[in-house]
């Protein structure tokens, strides 16, 4: 379980987070929603290693993590998604989704040298595994092609199977149907389904409602960097102080 207790986080004075705590169990999707600069992106940051908070502390099954080290927090089982996709525009779509993998046996100098087998074998078998993830996201025919030359939503789809190669535990995606046409918004709820069903914890940051409603199975909303409601989507669209501070803003 991911557990966020009591996080602080302040930018030159300014609150950004202001003693946010919540978890998320495995298997669930959890919506982070609130307007905007209420800390939906700073949270991820600090989850992901990406901000060490000022106080407060984040775990995953009791263990915490280490806070303002991404990379260690990546081998913790932890991935991400960005708002903007960063993905290696000019390598291919297969290309990328075989960065996405971690700890091949093949990325030590000694294997490569020692033992040029099993690397080739890793090599193979990521190729495998980035081509099976490609048909699930409806992107095998696309294997080939830059990244860069990609539709939006197809790179937001592509970024959700990077993250995916590295077989997190925890999954956070900002903003994933952001811009995204609804046919492929659609194919992305269909996969941050499975992916909760494969057992994975999912945080959802994103101002598509419908997605939220959708997908959630619980949620929580923060304003001015503090969480002000939560429960499950059909509780926070009706409680007072969430339209006020949320869905008013929209409607
Ligand atoms: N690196 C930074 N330096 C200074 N202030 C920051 C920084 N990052 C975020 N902030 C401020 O912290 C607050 C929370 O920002 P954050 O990006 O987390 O909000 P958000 O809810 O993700 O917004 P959005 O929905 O627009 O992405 C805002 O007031 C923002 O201006």
């Amino acid at each position: 379980m991911l557990l966020i207790r009591d996080v602080t986080v302040a930018f030159s004075g300014v609150r950004a987070l202001d003693g946010v705590s919540l978890e998320a169990r495995p298997g669930r999707i959890l919506g982070l929603i609130g307007p905007n600069g209420s800390g939906k992106s700073t949270l991820l940051n600090v989850i992901a290693g990406a901000i060490a908070p000022d106080s407060g502390a984040v775990t995953i099954d009791g263990v915490p993590v280490p806070a303002g080290r991404p990379d260690q927090v990546a081998a913790r089982g932890v991935a991400r998604t960005f708002q903007i996709s960063r993905l290696a525009r000019r390598l291919t779509v297969i290309q990328n989704m075989m960065v996405g993998r971690r700890n091949q046996p093949g990325e030590s100098l000694m294997t490569l040298l020692l033992r040029p087998g099993v690397s080739r074998r890793a090599e193979a078998a990521c190729a495998q595994a980035a081509y099976a993830m490609l048909q699930r996201l409806g992107l095998a025919h696309l294997a080939n092609h830059p990244a860069g030359s990609l539709s939006g939503g197809q790179q937001k789809l592509l970024s959700m199977g990077m993250a995916l190669m590295s077989e997190p535990r925890v999954i956070l995606l900002d903003e994933p149907a952001a811009g995204v046409n609804p046919v492929l918004v659609e194919q992305q709820i269909v996969f941050l389904k499975a992916m909760a069903g494969e057992g994975r914890t999912v945080l959802l940051i994103e101002h598509n409602m419908e997605m939220i409603a959708d997908v959630c199975d619980e949620v929580v909303v923060l304003d001015a960097g503090a969480i002000i409601a939560r429960g499950t989507p059909a509780d926070v669209r009706q409680d007072e102080r969430v339209m006020r501070s949320y869905l008013g803003e929209v409607a």
